[in-house]
């Protein structure tokens, strides 16, 4: 992987992307020897990052729409030059896997199209998917572009809800910074009813809630779907977080941020979820908690930044017990017991009922059970990667006015908790025999989408 924002000719881009590709084509016939079905790689896996219009373009071929029924290894010409596509193609039907991968699209255009760029051609952060024949069977424009992204590349003028049918279940795809947002991530759970979601990202980790194998376990377990996330590893730029979740939690997953070693996962997972008995029952999140006190002014409370949103906190000063904090119109309760109560730990319930604003522009509602950076209360909420703490019970409730709650537990060493905890029927997290490790976070996080703006004001400021 390189950046590039100098100039390279078509033949430079495709050696560089050829290179990424011997990395990719090793991990695909690995997947394939160990019995996988399908494999997903990162977003920028293939042509990297850091572009302008102009030093991206060389890095794109024209990519069809897949009701041509395409295999681009048996005929690589059929559309123009795509020695990425044809790679990719045989990559699938010499292993016989699907293979995802994230490369870019260009569409000319002229002066009849009055959006067309003066640059005449559109240019998309493009998601393919190749089934075990080598056949485009998907093709998917990112709809939310992230930051500068959107430089160069162009937004697709609708979002666009991909799905493919397969032996092994119903599936869905969308990248990255899609998944703050209803359209496609939620639409295509929630009314074309998939199975299985796939997604390449290029994720930087932000503690302590925002880090990729918490917050992508998270929204798996909240929509109720299979989730592929397939995380670039970039430790310099933060980014590393890949994982295979069930509705009921992780089933693998990779986070390192002390080698560049990247990493194969690979996980049996059921094909139809929503058939399964562990699937976990509906929930209405607001159940429990409005039906215990409501918060009255406390001197104690005080307030402090999360990732730029001013949350509403209260300390846990004792080792057991219950408290409640609000914010607006969300009040959060917590019960918990700590399995020892530290001197040099603390831990505080915070509440944040809001419109972020930094990097996007995203409507939450959260309840959060979070480690203090220090013991100094002016450090809540800034990203704390350890903690000594065990709890011996957890239970977490708000009253949300969103369906759209995405419950995350966060252990000591940025650590997933899979089997730990579970989400009951009246909206309360909670553990079910107390945390095999120290806790750095237990969260609701909300996300009230009919308060969005429009698409694209919400992507970046
Ligand atoms: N390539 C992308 O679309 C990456 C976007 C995900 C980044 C997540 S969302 C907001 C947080 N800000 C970050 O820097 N990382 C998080």
């Amino acid at each position: 992987m390189a950046p590039s924002q100098t100039l390279v000719s078509p033949d430079d881009a495709l050696a560089l992307m050829n290179r990424n590709m011997d990395v990719l084509e090793g991990a695909v016939k690995e997947a394939a020897k160990q019995g996988a079905h399908i494999i997903v790689t990162p977003e920028d896996g293939i042509y990297g990052w850091v572009f302008t219009r102009e030093t991206i373009y060389p890095y794109l071929e024209d990519i069809p729409d897949p009701e041509v029924n395409w295999i681009p290894c048996t005929d690589p010409t059929r559309f123009g030059r795509a020695p990425v596509q044809e790679r990719l193609s045989c990559m699938a039907r010499n292993n016989s896997i699907y293979v995802v991968a994230n490369i870019g699209d260009k569409k000319p255009c002229n002066s009849s199209d009055p959006k067309c760029p003066s640059d005449g051609c559109y240019q998309y952060n493009t998601d393919v998917v190749f089934d075990s024949e080598g056949k485009l069977v998907a093709r998917y424009h990112k709809y939310n572009l992230f930051m500068s992204e959107a430089s160069y590349f162009n937004y697709p003028k609708e979002p666009e809800i991909i799905t493919f049918e397969t032996p092994f279940g119903k599936f869905g795809i969308f990248t990255c910074f899609d998944i703050l947002f209803r359209e496609p991530a939620v639409v295509l759970v929630s009314e074309l009813q998939v199975d299985t979601v796939l997604f390449p990202t290029a994720w930087m980790n932000v503690l302590p809630f925002l880090t990729a194998v918490e917050f992508h376990s998270a929204w798996a377990m909240g929509m109720g779907v299979n989730f592929l996330a397939s995380n670039t590893h970039n430790t310099i730029m933060s980014m590393t977080g890949s994982g295979i979740y069930a509705p009921d939690g992780a089933r693998a997953y990779y986070y390192n941020m002390k080698t560049e070693d990247g990493h194969l996962l690979i996980a049996e997972l059921d094909s139809h979820p929503r058939l399964s008995t562990a699937f976990p029952p509906a929930v209405s999140w607001s159940s429990y908690a409005s039906n215990v006190e409501s918060c009255l002014p406390d001197e104690n409370d005080f307030s402090g930044l999360i990732f730029h949103d001013q949350f509403t906190f209260t300390e846990l000063s004792k080792p057991e017990g219950s408290v409640t904090v609000c914010q607006k119109d969300l009040r959060c309760h917590l019960s918990y017991k700590m399995a020892e109560k530290r001197d040099d730990e603390v831990y505080v319930l915070g509440a944040f009922d809001g419109l972020h604003v930094v990097e996007g522009q995203y409507y939450l509602q959260i309840c959060t059970l979070l480690k203090c950076k220090s013991t100094d209360l002016s450090t809540c909420g800034q990203p704390a990667e350890t903690a000594q703490t065990k709890f011996a019970k957890f239970s977490l409730s708000g009253t949300f006015d969103t369906n759209y709650v995405f419950p995350e537990v966060l252990y000591s060493g940025v650590q997933l908790a899979p089997g730990e905890f579970e989400v009951l029927s009246d909206g309360r997290l909670q553990s079910k025999n107390g945390t095999s490790k120290p806790v750095l976070t237990v969260t609701l996080f909300g996300r009230h989408y009919e308060k969005d703006l429009p698409h694209p004001l919400r992507s970046f400021l």
